[in-house]
């Protein structure tokens, strides 16, 4: 008998818990049918643990997540907890985890399925085919680099700063990951920056250029202006393979290719660490791109597809089931094929269904695909 699959469990705020419930049936349903083990803790993150017990990362839930095989994060945030001082807020449960798993790699896979061409904000022969990876470093950069602050200047007038920071070893190491996968992919990774107005953006430049020559000459390497990388993902999507970037354009750049998909309830994302010498364990958490949505929170009617292919995700990366990752990225696809739409995908002449509705789809296709 295989030892359980130890997975955390993170919903956290808005929408967060409504997607997880429906991933919780597909996890059900791959106990049952497929064979699998897992052994599902529960943890506390974000707003939902701010009120609970006072910090939006408890140290319980950072010792369980080290615990687990894999953590499945759902999103925090919200307007409740808006006014909290900044080094309270329920952000700092993703980053705090982040940080302390060392999970420095976010992978986000930006695919326009075949069903939802014409839901894209994109025509569709511009976005048909599109199939891009961002990796996003994801323990650097602007959103950790000291020092930041507000002042009040003497004259009475704010002033606020962060500090984008990168040590060459952390642009390294992600670099080096964008490789291996363009290898496995179409060969090809497109680096961002901003070279031409910043020094951490020379230095990325410079070391991306090194790597490459030292270990990747095989793979094809194009550098990019983020701001051109933006404009080029909406004119000319299919150009693009591996797209690397710092944390903060990585995640701009990321949320702008969900808008080619068709839609940020569709793009999930793993976050990996690197692998331990000693123990061959990798820290990883899977999440889906998007926030809480606070605005359509609470109503049902969340996508909860990025959540699902996130635990796609988990399946493949953090315990080699390819074949199971496979069979819920085909039965997500088929329902969409079916026609069943939640509103943030609606399209005329399909039917607009609520987060559960969908949940359940899912399962019956995996059960249909399965027989
Ligand atoms: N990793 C995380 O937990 C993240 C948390 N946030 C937090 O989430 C909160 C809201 O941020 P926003 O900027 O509004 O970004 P958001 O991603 O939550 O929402 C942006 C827009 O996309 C829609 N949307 C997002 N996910 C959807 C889904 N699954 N189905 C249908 N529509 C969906 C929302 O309704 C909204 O109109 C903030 O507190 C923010 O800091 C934002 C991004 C990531
Ligand atoms: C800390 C997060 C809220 C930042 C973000 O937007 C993301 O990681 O996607
Ligand atoms: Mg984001």
């Amino acid at each position: 008998m295989p030892a359980n699959k130890k997975l955390l469990v993170l919903p956290g705020d808005g929408i967060g818990p409504e997607v997880m419930h429906e991933v919780r049936r597909v996890i059900d349903w791959m106990q049952h049918r497929r064979s699998l083990s897992f052994e599902i803790d529960e943890g506390l993150v974000g707003g939902a643990a701010i009120d609970a017990v006072g910090s939006p990362c408890p140290d319980e839930t950072v010792a369980k997540a080290r615990a687990a095989d894999a953590v499945l994060f759902g999103s925090v945030g919200g307007p409740k907890w808006d006014s909290l001082p900044f080094d309270q807020r329920p952000e700092l449960g993703i980053l705090r985890l982040r940080k302390d798993l060392g999970l420095f790699a976010n992978l986000r896979p930006a695919v326009v399925l075949e069903p939802l061409v014409d839901a894209s904000s994109l025509k569709p022969e511009i976005v048909r085919g599109v199939d891009i990876m961002v990796v996003r470093e994801s323990t650097g950069g602007v959103y950790f680099g000291e020092p930041r602050g507000t002042e009040t200047l003497p004259d009475g007038k704010r002033r606020a700063f962060d500090t984008d920071v990168y040590h060459e070893d952390e642009i390294a190491r992600v670099a080096r990951v964008a490789f291996d996968l363009a290898r496995k992919r179409r060969n090809k990774v497109t680096s961002v920056e901003k070279a031409n107005v910043m020094q951490s953006g020379r230095l990325w430049r410079a070391v991306v250029g090194e790597v490459h020559k030292a270990e990747f000459a095989d793979v094809e390497l194009e550098n990019m202006y983020a701001d051109n990388c933006a404009m080029q993902l909406c004119s000319r999507p299919r150009q693009f393979d591996v797209i690397l970037g710092s944390n903060l354009f990585g995640d701009v750049l990321s949320d702008l290719a969900a808008a080619l998909t068709g839609s940020l309830g569709m793009l999930p994302s793993a976050t990996l660490g690197a692998v331990d010498a000693t123990t061959g364990k990798r820290y990883a958490l899977y999440e889906p791109i998007h926030g809480s949505a606070p605005d359509i929170a609470g109503r049902g009617i969340a996508n909860p597809c990025a959540q699902m292919l996130s635990f796609a995700m988990l399946l493949r990366w953090s315990f080699g089931l390819e074949d199971d990752a496979k069979l819920l990225e085909t039965a997500i696809e088929k329902v969409l094929a079916g026609g069943l739409r939640t509103a943030d995908i609606m399209q005329t002449g399909r039917a607009r269904v609520g987060t559960s509705v969908m949940g359940e789809a899912v399962v019956r296709e995996l059960e249909k695909l399965s027989a």
